[in-house]
């Protein structure tokens, strides 16, 4: 069953739009920030390591973002470049905007937490300008990143790829990804979110996420009721994330895929939605069944909590496959579907 239709013979499977950052994660991991010495430096920004999971499976991705002029911006755009990822509209700010930085705590495999230097972020200075209709055109499918809403000039950037993506039947792929800087207040955040969710073709994100989505049309914190409201809205794929327990996806059919997570040794508990997000769009444009398409993103997020870095550590199709055959010999049945 094929919930929604990608149009053919376009040059990029999907343009992203939001925030490309550095991630900074601890060498000395296992303990506090503030007592961490040594740092690993990795291209971060959740829509970027989404960018660098879907090159990595072979698809062809389009950014529309805005990087710092440094080295710093400089970095990103070059490892793009080696990724195969376009970076024809990606620009650089001109008043002194830092790129997002994010250094991250593992605290313990269980305990992580990010933070955030976001202050003039570049990213979120993208305009309206910087959107072109010949751009936009040329993508199957946009992802807008919700942290893209969080500020102007970035907040009209993104609700114009929006309304460009629906003007030339591209598929819209909302990932709430909620981060609290940057944001002023709630009714904002539930604004704007909704606003892009209710013109979107794919929602993905936590139950949190939702929440915050919907809290002034939609309270209630039901899963079935989130996707079926969101389903009356033109949604056809709703998909809840809760972490360690797995995830599901609501079709607009009714139909509801649950899949268990991946058994892995973690060693962070961040990651883990990029490399879903990734896997999973990747199984919706090779056209497969729902649940290969979820047991394929949660494979990969696996692989990546697994892991020390995000976008470094975006496994290949060959990987992700070979690990989810490992657990089945493994495990048997223990993927439960649900
Ligand atoms: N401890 C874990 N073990 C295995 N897979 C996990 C673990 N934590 C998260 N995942 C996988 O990563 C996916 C996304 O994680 P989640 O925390 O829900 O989103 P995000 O990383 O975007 O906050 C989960 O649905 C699950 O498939
Ligand atoms: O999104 C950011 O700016 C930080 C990310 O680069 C970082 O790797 C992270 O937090 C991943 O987030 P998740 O996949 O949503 O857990």
């Amino acid at each position: 069953m094929k919930y929604v239709q990608f149009a053919e013979n376009r040059p990029f499977d999907i343009i992203m739009l939001g925030r490309v950052a550095i991630d900074f994660n601890p060498v000395d991991y296992y303990k506090p920030l503030s007592e961490s010495t040594t740092f690993k430096k990795y291209l971060g920004g959740s829509p970027a390591n989404i960018a660098v999971g879907m090159a990595r499976l072979g698809r062809k991705v389009g950014f529309l973002a805005k990087v710092s002029k440094d080295q710093f911006g400089d970095f990103v755009i070059n490892y793009f470049k080696k990724e195969g990822i376009d970076t024809s509209h990606i620009s650089y700010c001109t008043n002194g905007e830092k790129l997002g930085l994010t250094f991250t705590e593992i605290l313990s495999e269980t305990e992580s937490s990010i933070l955030m230097y976001r202050n003039e972020a570049a990213d979120l200075q993208l305009s309206v300008d910087e959107i072109e209709e010949d751009y936009m055109k040329q993508a199957k499918a946009i992802l807008i990143s919700g942290t893209a809403l969080a500020q102007s000039p970035s907040r009209e950037a993104a609700l114009k790829a929006m309304s460009l993506a629906k003007k030339h039947n591209t598929v819209i792929i909302f990932d709430i990804d909620y981060r609290p800087y940057n944001w002023k207040n709630a009714d904002e955040i539930a604004i704007y979110y909704s606003m892009v969710a209710m013109n979107s073709d794919i929602i993905l994100g936590s139950r949190e996420e939702f929440d915050l989505t919907q809290k002034l049309i939609a309270p209630g914190n039901n899963d079935k009721d989130t996707a079926a409201f969101w389903h009356k809205h033109g949604a056809k794929i709703v998909i809840i994330k809760h972490g360690k327990e797995g995830s599901t996806a609501y079709t607009n059919d009714g139909n509801q895929y649950g899949i268990k997570p991946f058994p892995v040794k973690l060693l962070k508990s961040f990651g883990g939605g990029d490399g879903y997000a990734s896997a999973f769009l990747y199984g919706l444009l090779e056209g497969w069944d729902m649940i290969d398409c979820l047991e394929f993103g949660s494979a990969s997020a696996a692989l990546l909590v697994a892991s020390h870095a995000c976008s470094e550590d975006m496994p290949s199709a060959a990987k992700i496959q070979e690990f989810i055959k490992e657990c089945k010999e493994k495990y048997g049945d223990m993927i439960a579907r649900v």
